[in-house]
């Protein structure tokens, strides 16, 4: 296989790198204004709708791929081949949909504080209601994804729910009461729809698709941005076997690229294309990269890869002989068939539902000792060393402060350097706090057995016991490396984008990703991302051409 050249007399007027969360919402929103827009992608076609072919043989006489069975998308963690980034030290989809191709569909309403503790002016609750109905219009999610409206192998939720609300802990309807978000339990919601994935790949890609303007290329690798000091007339793509290769540029004078290839990829073609902290692009620079690189005197030196968050997860276990296991993995070769027969005819039953049966989410809101409100919000999942076990991780989201950074090394691959879990005692304090609030919560339940921590541990002892490394603490949430805020990153200030999501010292290259957040938010991000994107499209618009 080769790579097809591109044309150099087509320009774009929008460019856009990546097509996860951040960037397909985007690219619909651009075309639908009439722009041109080539969305390119590093990955395959992932859900069937876009000519994905990878899938277990019980879906072989089907258009529906591994991508589109919620009940399938934990093969992600049996079989990443293909389908995971290679250049990166952690776990994130390098398919086209990014991580909404391989996530487990998990999809909240942003509580208010998500954007008014860390998100600067013009981004705090009240300005993002706009695009947060639009988006939630579009995907509304469920919490009943099995099309029969039933919630099957319920026995984890009803164990766990139940005694929580014996306990005094409230049932919600999560996303419709997204600001209840102390004390609260639900059923967690969903992107699914139709019984199948559904989210950006089945909604905004399908209308931006039907457009003349927009074009969509898959398995082609952007490199960097081809600029001129702070102007940016086009992104270089690399040959990786298939897709695109040569440079591909925007409309003279008013074109705009826009990068939103995720934390990883958003990170590392920002150090490619020399804008970053001097000691990353010194690695670009001594890479294979180094003699085509752009030169020192154009380098612009910001904080990319500081600022790095992800929630903090911390893992328990607790067994109930109520609690009922269902194999998801062994859908993949060894599916029970009643169940696949229900799932091909009418989208219901257990495959219809997010593998490993996730669910009650739950909440609870801790005030540190500085002052600080941190919200936890503990995801279960039917899962253990028993066929009686939950595992319930809790992730602190919103209000922790402890960062970390994300760095590149010679081979071009980006790894956490500085793992951003738990540098802060509050932080620290606030996990524990949870934890002892949840044993406390289900202390009087009969028959209720916990496997981790025993009950010869101390909370703080177990949470001081578990490493803070990802492999031990990782959420898969990663955020924050290319910062939005006032303040110049290039002047003493910690921001890498402006306020429209510009980069510092560009005239017309964003960052449209979930490396723009600031800090950290309560649940699962990919609904707060596509929020994001469309209120960037909102921005983006309304820029007057000569600020491009
Ligand atoms: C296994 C897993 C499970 C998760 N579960 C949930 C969940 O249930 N709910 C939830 O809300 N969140 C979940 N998340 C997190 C969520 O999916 C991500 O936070 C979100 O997708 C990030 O959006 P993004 O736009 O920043 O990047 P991504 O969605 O990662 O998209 C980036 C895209 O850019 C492409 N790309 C990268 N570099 C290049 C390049 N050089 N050239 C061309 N293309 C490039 C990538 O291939 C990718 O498609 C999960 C994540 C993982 C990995």
């Amino acid at each position: 296989q080769t790579c097809a050249n591109v044309s150099t007399t087509q320009t774009y007027d929008y460019i856009i790198v990546g097509s996860g969360a951040g960037g397909i919402p985007i690219a619909d929103r651009l075309s639908e204004a009439g722009h041109s827009v080539l969305l390119i992608e590093k990955g395959p076609p992932s859900t069937g709708r876009w000519g994905g072919t990878m899938k277990p043989k019980w879906l072989a006489d089907t258009n529906l791929t591994r991508f589109d069975v919620p009940g399938l998308c934990n093969q992600i963690w049996a079989d990443p081949s293909g389908v995971s980034c290679t250049d990166v030290d952690q776990m994130a989809g390098c398919v086209l949909g990014g991580g909404t191709a391989v996530n487990a569909g998990l999809w909240w309403k942003p509580h208010p504080d998500d954007w008014d503790t860390n998100f600067p002016t013009g981004w705090q609750s009240k300005d993002l209601a706009g695009a947060t109905e639009k988006v939630f219009s579009r995907i509304p999610g469920t919490t009943a994804p099995s099309m029969d409206g039933k919630r099957y192998l319920s026995q984890g939720f009803d164990m766990l729910g139940g005694n929580l609300g014996k306990a005094g802990w409230k049932f919600i309807v999560p996303n419709d009461n997204p600001q209840l978000k102390n004390r609260t339990y639900g059923h967690s919601t969903f992107m699914y729809s139709g019984g199948e994935r559904g989210g950006p790949l089945a909604t905004y890609l399908v209308s931006a698709s039907s457009r003349k303007t927009f074009t969509l290329w898959t398995n082609t690798v952007a490199k960097r941005v081809v600029r001129t000091g702070g102007h940016i007339t086009g992104v270089e793509l690399e040959c990786n076997g298939a897709g695109h290769a040569g440079v591909v540029s925007v409309t003279p004078t008013t074109g705009r690229v826009i990068l939103s290839a995720g934390v990883f990829g958003s990170t590392k073609l920002l150090f490619r294309s020399g804008i970053g902290p001097t000691d990353q692009l010194n690695i670009v620079k001594n890479s294979a990269d180094g003699p085509t690189m752009i030169g020192n005197d154009s380098w612009i030196n910001l904080p990319v890869g500081y600022n790095l968050n992800d929630h903090v997860g911390t893992d328990i276990e607790i067994a109930h002989p109520d609690v009922v296991f269902y194999d998801y993995y062994g859908a993949w070769t060894k599916p029970i068939v009643s169940d696949t027969e229900t799932y091909l005819t009418n989208r219901t039953g257990p495959l219809a539902q997010a593998a490993p049966n996730i669910g009650p989410i739950f909440w609870e809101i801790i005030k540190g000792a500085d002052g600080v409100l941190r919200h936890l919000h503990w995801q279960s999942r039917v899962e253990g060393t028993l066929n009686t076990s939950m595992t319930v991780t809790q992730y602190l989201g919103t209000g922790s402060v402890s960062r970390g950074r994300l760095t590149i090394t010679r081979q071009l691959n980006t790894v956490v350097s500085t793992p951003p879990y738990l540098h802060d005692e509050n932080d620290k304090a606030a996990v524990v706090q949870g934890l002892i609030n949840l044993q406390e919560s289900l202390a009087s339940v009969a028959n209720l057995t916990w496997i981790t921590p025993r009950s010869n541990v101390t909370a703080a002892q177990f949470v001081n016991s578990v490493p803070a490394t990802p492999s031990r603490r990782g959420s898969n949430h990663w955020i924050g490396t290319a910062k939005i805020g006032a303040d110049d990153g290039r002047t003493g200030g910690k921001s890498v984008v402006d306020l429209n999501l510009k980069v510092y010292g560009t005239d017309n290259l964003f960052v449209v990703d979930a490396s723009i957040f600031p800090g950290m938010i309560t649940a699962n991000p990919s609904a707060a991302i596509v929020i994001v994107s469309e209120h960037a499209a909102t921005k983006i618009l309304a820029l007057p051409p000569a600020a491009a």
